[in-house]
């Protein structure tokens, strides 16, 4: 292959913004006044009546609970968000808890198994291999000013494994979250997906497959595309953060870019914090201490391990030393307990865990496990639903007083198991949080809420934080103090309910508390370079957050001020 980037610039020398604008069309707004549209040239382009959010919003809920399936609502909703993306944000503003379920896990899931075969319209940025030594120039065609993208190579999408550039859901989902959650302008976003072959060879032979059918490249491959990629990216907009998405195996480029570009990952770092958070929380109310704990986890992989490295962390705050804490885990893998004579070279990532306390013996079924180590914690990120079987879910109850019990694989079809089940063969006894949603129920007279352990609890506020603070690294230290502002998040009412986290209906303003404690970190670490944010008192710092945050109610106002500004001049001519 040639040189395909440098071919379209050429062809399209004014620019492609004239054919491509995601995000940002609010021009078509029904709730824009006429003289706005008058402004706007968009007069006589919509229907005449102008609209209230309310009467918008009857229409949109009405067709949204006319489609039939989970997956006719999403394309209702991508299509919305094309058409009216202001609508769309106060949509989700006001029905979040009802939305999220459709634009993220478990429907996302669903969308990006199907994406090449549903797929209508542009949403995001694709490069390929095929690109590299021009990721640059094509960089060039996305016409908007970018602060944050969130990049994937679809190689490890949710649990469901590699489905190549099929993954632009997930950028696409997280993104929408960051605009909903922590008020980053929609045009600021850019989802990512780098289409760097894939291991599906299903997806290889389906000739509606819109990525290049080549086998995955190598990691010494990607490696090289990456670091250009970062090096462009950051070249065409200083300052933008990187977050990274649904990797594979990640633990290679996070360790190579974090201390050099402003980027995490978010299956390690920011599962790590949003699991910290509950867990905090979890152990306030089941009143154990530190080094009781023993945590089995099924699954080692970069969610797994990510997890377990962000509790160690929290065992030492507490007390512990290094090699105390990391004894607290049993880490579990397909091939059963991650051990050190267990025959096979573990990945780096899992030897910090790996046991040598085993005497020689294997325990291969998470039931052996169980039994060997009589864990007061069962962590799930194996990607394998129902593994929380309920003769082992009783085991857990029988064993503990208030067992914690995290399935956390997403979307809901992987989680080791549901809420029922959990609350059905602890009877009732376990402190639950999953990663995909599920329905509240009944038990013995008492309403029950299923914590949703999820990293869109943190990584808005990660995001925005190091946006605002214009930081130059996300330390690790700025992961941790979004846990810890997280864990503070929570109302009075929701403290006495003994939830692990905040009702997702108020997470705007936990996004801004995770934002100011990763801010307050930031500078503390001097890693910021927005200074004046340092003479902020901490009321302050929480108004200036929402004064930089992206209200979707408020766009119409701005058109309206636009106008008179410039209808101000006019008459003043
Ligand atoms: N709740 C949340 O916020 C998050 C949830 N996740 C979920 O966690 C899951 C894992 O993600 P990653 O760690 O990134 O994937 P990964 O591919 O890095 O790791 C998966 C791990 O599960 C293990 N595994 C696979 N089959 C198994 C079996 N039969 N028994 C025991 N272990 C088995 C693998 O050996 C590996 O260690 C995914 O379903 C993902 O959706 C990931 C990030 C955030
Ligand atoms: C939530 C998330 O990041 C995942 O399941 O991969
Ligand atoms: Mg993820």
């Amino acid at each position: 292959m040639g040189a395909p980037s440098a071919n379209i610039q050429q062809a399209h020398p004014s620019g492609p913004s004239r054919h491509f604008v995601p995000n940002s069309s609010g021009d078509f707004d029904t709730s824009n006044t006429l003289e706005a549209r008058k402004y706007l040239r968009t007069y006589g382009l919509t229907p005449p009546t102008v609209e209230s959010f309310e009467t918008q919003a009857e229409r949109c809920l009405a067709i949204l609970h006319s489609k039939q399936t989970p997956i006719d609502k999403y394309q209702y909703l991508t299509h919305l968000r094309a058409s009216n993306v202001h609508l769309f944000y106060r949509l989700l503003a006001d029905y979040v808890k009802e939305l999220t379920p459709l634009i993220y896990t478990p429907t996302v899931g669903e969308a990006c198994q199907k994406w090449s075969h549903i797929y209508t319209q542009p949403e995001g940025m694709y490069l390929s291999y095929a690109d590299k030594g021009h990721l640059h120039s094509v960089i060039q065609n996305w016409p908007h000013n970018v602060e944050i993208t969130v990049v994937t190579d679809g190689s490890r999408i949710l649990g469901l494994g590699d489905l190549g550039i099929n993954g632009m859901g997930i950028p696409v989902g997280k993104l929408a979250l960051y605009t909903a959650c922590a008020g980053i302008r929609p045009d600021c976003t850019l989802p990512l997906m780098l289409d760097l072959g894939t291991s599906n060879q299903a997806l290889i032979e389906d000739p509606l497959y819109m990525g290049s059918r080549r086998p995955k490249v190598s990691a010494e491959e990607e490696a090289e595309f990456l670091d250009e990629l970062m090096a462009a990216l950051t070249e065409r907009w200083p300052g933008i953060v990187i977050q990274y998405e649904d990797f594979k195996n990640p633990f290679p480029s996070l360790q190579r870019y974090q201390s050099t570009y402003t980027m995490f990952n978010d299956d390690i770092q920011g599962t790590g914090a949003v699991i910290l958070a509950g867990f905090i929380n979890a152990v306030k109310q089941s009143g154990t201490l530190a080094k009781d704990q023993r945590a089995v986890f099924l699954g080692a992989g970069s969610a797994g391990v990510g997890v377990a490295k962000q509790l160690v962390e929290f065992f030492i705050r507490e007390g512990l030393t290094e090699d105390q804490a990391r004894r607290c885990f049993w880490l579990v893998d397909s091939k059963g307990l991650v051990t050190n004579d267990r025959g096979d070279k573990l990945a780096e990532h899992k030897v910090y865990f790996s046991r040598d306390d085993n005497e020689g013996k294997q325990y291969e079924s998470l039931d052996e496990v169980v039994e060997y180590v009589k864990p007061t914690i069962l962590m799930g990120l194996s990607t394998i639903g129902g593994a929380f079987t309920p003769k082992i879910l009783s085991r857990m109850a029988e064993l503990n007083d208030r067992p914690v019990v995290f399935p956390l694989s997403n979307p809901s079809s992987q989680s080791e198991c549901t809420f029922e089940d959990a609350i059905k063969y602890t009877k009732g006894k376990c402190l639950f949080a999953s990663g995909s949603p599920f329905p509240k129920l009944e038990y013995e007279g008492r309403t029950l809420e299923p914590g949703q352990g999820n990293n869109m609890y943190v990584f808005p506020g990660i995001g925005l934080g190091a946006i605002l603070s214009k930081a130059v690294n996300v330390t690790q230290g700025m992961i941790y103090a979004s846990a810890e502002a997280l864990s503070t998040s929570l109302t009075k009412e929701e403290v006495a309910q003994n939830w692990l986290y905040p009702d997702v209906s108020r997470i705007r303003e936990v996004s801004v508390v995770v934002t100011a404690g990763v801010i307050r970190q930031a500078q503390k670490e001097g890693v910021d370079r927005e200074l004046h944010l340092r003479n902020l008192n901490d009321e302050e710092l929480d108004a200036y957050i929402r004064s930089r945050m992206y209200d979707p109610f408020k766009e119409r106002d701005r058109v309206d001020d636009e106008l008179a500004q410039i209808t101000g001049q006019v008459s003043k001519l």
